[in-house]
């Protein structure tokens, strides 16, 4: 690592961002589909001689040092770029509950990651932002969503990841269900098994290329909302991790199975427990709100269309 940055001294100033919530796999897109929801953390990083702060206000508890995930996706980010690390002074208003599938954990990388090359005049873009931030996160799909915004596939070409945006369907009107239970996507992945039978892998790509056309706007043969509600019902369908998921995840699992019981096309929020449900259209969202879901907070979300927004950015202090 070098011990400079561009004019052979530390990068100076400070950031503010603000960085959306992300449901992943959205059912069968295990790893690959992902949507920005509208809730947002808020951090501002400020570069300093020396030293570590961090004011956290949020309900989730966060180290106060150097394991603080923020903390480490900008290290990594300096380190990458071959600066030196700086001091730093960090304010984060953290919305997003951890550990229940709603991409926390992406978007505090994706905070880190996108303040520094915010501050060093965006040498990484997009593609290096992507790149920085799966290599932490380990999976691409909720950083895909953080950073873009909107629906997103994202796949690794070799070990490079890519990924491809577009703006979801207007009518989206996700709904997600919030347990106060947490459980870490380590332990959910770790439910998976090492090999799915053909049949399963079969009909989740199906589904998975249907619920991509079918949330992004494609019309279904006769163009009417009810039908897109039904085929949005077949495209969650999953055979490769909620199977071996839900069984962990009982009041998930039940919740899933009567949302769908009501035609409501649902499931886990990435690796759960928190489940989302995809209503098109106002009366599938009031329809999921009423479906009892004892134990969750019951909370509609916008889609987010912009994925994280640099509000402020002073390089020159
Ligand atoms: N804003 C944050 N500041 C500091 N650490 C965070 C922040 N958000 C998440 N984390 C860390 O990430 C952990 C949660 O990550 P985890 O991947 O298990 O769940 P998630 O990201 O909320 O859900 P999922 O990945 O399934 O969508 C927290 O326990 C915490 O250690
Ligand atoms: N695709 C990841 C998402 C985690 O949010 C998983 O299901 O483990």
């Amino acid at each position: 690592m070098s011990t400079t940055g561009p004019g052979g001294g530390r990068p100076p100033g400070a950031v503010r961002l603000r960085v959306p919530a992300t449901s992943a796999n959205l059912g069968p897109g295990f790893d690959a589909l992902g949507l920005a929801l509208g809730l947002y953390d808020e951090v501002s990083v400020r570069l300093t001689p020396s030293g570590l702060s961090i004011d956290a206000v949020g309900p989730d508890a966060v180290p106060a040092d150097e394991a603080h995930l923020v903390v480490r996706a900008i290290r990594a980010t300096f380190d990458e770029l071959e600066w030196a690390q700086p001091g730093l002074a960090l304010r984060c208003v953290n919305r997003i509950p951890h550990g229940r599938g709603l991409g926390s954990s992406a978007a505090a990388i994706v905070a880190g990651v996108t303040a520094v090359d915010a501050l060093a005049g965006g040498p990484l873009g997009a593609a290096g932002r992507l790149r920085v931030a799966s290599a932490i996160e380990g999976h691409p799909d909720n950083v895909a969503a953080a950073l873009l915004g909107g629906l997103t596939v994202a796949w690794y070409e070799g070990d490079v990841p890519r990924s491809l945006r577009v703006a979801p369907l207007g009518e989206l009107r996700p709904v997600v269900f919030v347990p106060s239970r947490r459980q870490s996507t380590e332990q959910a992945r770790g439910a998976l098994p090492k090999q799915v039978p053909h049949a399963d892998a079969a009909v989740n790509i199906g589904r998975a290329a249907l619920l991509a056309l079918a949330l992004s706007g494609a019309e279904p043969a006769a163009g009417a909302g009810e039908e897109r509600s039904r085929l949005l019902l077949t495209a969650t369908e999953d055979r490769m991790h909620q199977p071996y998921r839900l069984p962990t995840m009982p009041a998930s699992a039940d919740l899933v199975g009567r949302l769908r019981a009501a035609g409501i096309p649902a499931a886990l929020s990435g690796s759960g427990p928190s489940v989302v449900a995809l209503g098109v259209g106002g009366g599938q969202a009031a329809a999921a709100i009423g479906v009892a879901a004892p134990g969750f907070s019951v909370v509609p979300l916008a889609v987010d269309t912009e994925g994280v927004r640099v509000e402020a950015v002073d390089s020159s202090e």
